[in-house]
């Protein structure tokens, strides 16, 4: 694992010019899964940031990872994609519905994880799947069946101990430590936990992510109160975590996870520590997100709002990959 302060220090060093491409490539429809044809790509809202330079990751040719469902292969990359930053999402998501278009932001490429601590049962077995730019897919399984560790895969928390995971076309497995935190800074993480810093208020908690990736004031003292704006919470910008509600924490949350305006969000469990009504105040957040063009990943136990919002569903059991259906539902007994 990266050392913080070094991380911090390279991330600040850094350009834009260096994070990966997770954006949406062209207007070529995505591979269906279950066969199902997908309408074609809609546009995202245009963004409010200039094309920025070329992105610095290289970009690895296609694999041939299974499409989900249908078994087809991944459309062939050709190129340099162009840099995140191009593809920035405005904040504003009242208009279009998102369509996943283009070249895959995950790939699973028979991927099989083993802890040391109980090597003769994988975690995660031989799974390949595609999530491509745009989607709104959610992770499901009983508990114990791998949602967190497929998630700590894509952030490289882990390393799989088989198989390729590609992220906008980047092998982790190959990953040098040193760009790691470039990778983590294009997507955003949200868990069930929260994970405020208790003596910072609201906007200083989410200032903070845009801080350690080196931002200027000038970015800070606007973005910050958009995105919290997004959120709701523009009222509660110098309240502490312990003076909010669970719904308003995991906004905060939320705000903190999408302020640098990650093209992936991955969220585990985002509702589990919320009631009813506030996780449909929650998922609805993380919907309208979606609109902007965010690829979002949702690991969820949360039944109802599975099958309320239909979406595709990827089910594990046991380590392994035994769903994946558009509109799917949560299909698992409680
Ligand atoms: N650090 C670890 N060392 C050894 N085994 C682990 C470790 N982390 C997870 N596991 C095992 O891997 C399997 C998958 O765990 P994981 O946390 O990914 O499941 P999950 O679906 O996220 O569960 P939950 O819904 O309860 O969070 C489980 O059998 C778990 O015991």
């Amino acid at each position: 694992m990266t050392n913080t302060n070094d991380a911090q220090r390279r991330v600040h060093d850094a350009t834009d010019a260096d994070t990966a491409s997770f954006a949406p490539q062209g207007r070529h429809a995505a591979p269906a899964h279950d066969a199902a044809s997908r309408p074609p790509a809609q546009a995202i809202p245009s963004a409010d940031h200039a094309p920025q330079a070329t992105g610095a990751m290289p970009v690895v040719a296609a694999h041939a990872a299974p499409a989900h469902g249908a078994q087809q292969k991944r459309p062939a990359q050709t190129g340099v994609l162009p840099d995140l930053s191009a593809s920035l999402p405005t904040l504003s998501v009242d208009d279009v519905q998102q369509q996943p278009v283009g070249a895959p932001v995950i790939t699973f490429d028979h991927v099989t994880k083993v802890y040391p601590a109980q090597p003769n049962r994988p975690s995660l077995h031989d799974i390949s799947l595609q999530i491509y730019a745009g989607e709104f897919v959610f992770l499901v399984g009983h508990s114990g069946s791998g949602k967190s560790t497929f998630i700590k895969l894509i952030t490289r928390e882990l390393k799989p101990t088989d198989g390729h995971i590609y992220i906008a076309g980047e092998d982790l497995s190959t990953m040098r430590n040193w760009r790691v935190p470039y990778l983590r800074r294009n997507i955003g993480c949200v868990f069930q936990d929260f994970k405020l810093l208790p003596n910072k208020t609201v906007f200083e908690n989410v200032a903070f992510a845009l801080e350690v990736i080196g931002k200027s004031r000038h970015v800070i003292k606007t973005q910050v109160p958009e995105v919290l704006r997004l959120v709701g919470l523009q009222d509660k910008l110098n309240k502490r975590p312990d003076q909010l509600s669970g719904g308003e924490q995991q906004r905060v949350s939320i705000a903190r996870a999408i302020v640098n305006r990650p093209p992936l969000l991955v969220c585990d469990e985002p509702t589990g520590n919320l009631d009813p009504q506030t996780s449909r105040g929650i998922m609805d957040l993380l919907e309208r997100i979606n609109r902007t063009g965010t690829t979002v990943l949702v690991a969820t136990h949360d039944r109802e709002m599975v099958d309320n919002m239909r979406r595709r569903v990827i089910a594990l059991d046991s380590g392994q990959l035994t769903r994946d259906q558009d509109r799917g539902v949560y299909g698992f007994d409680v």
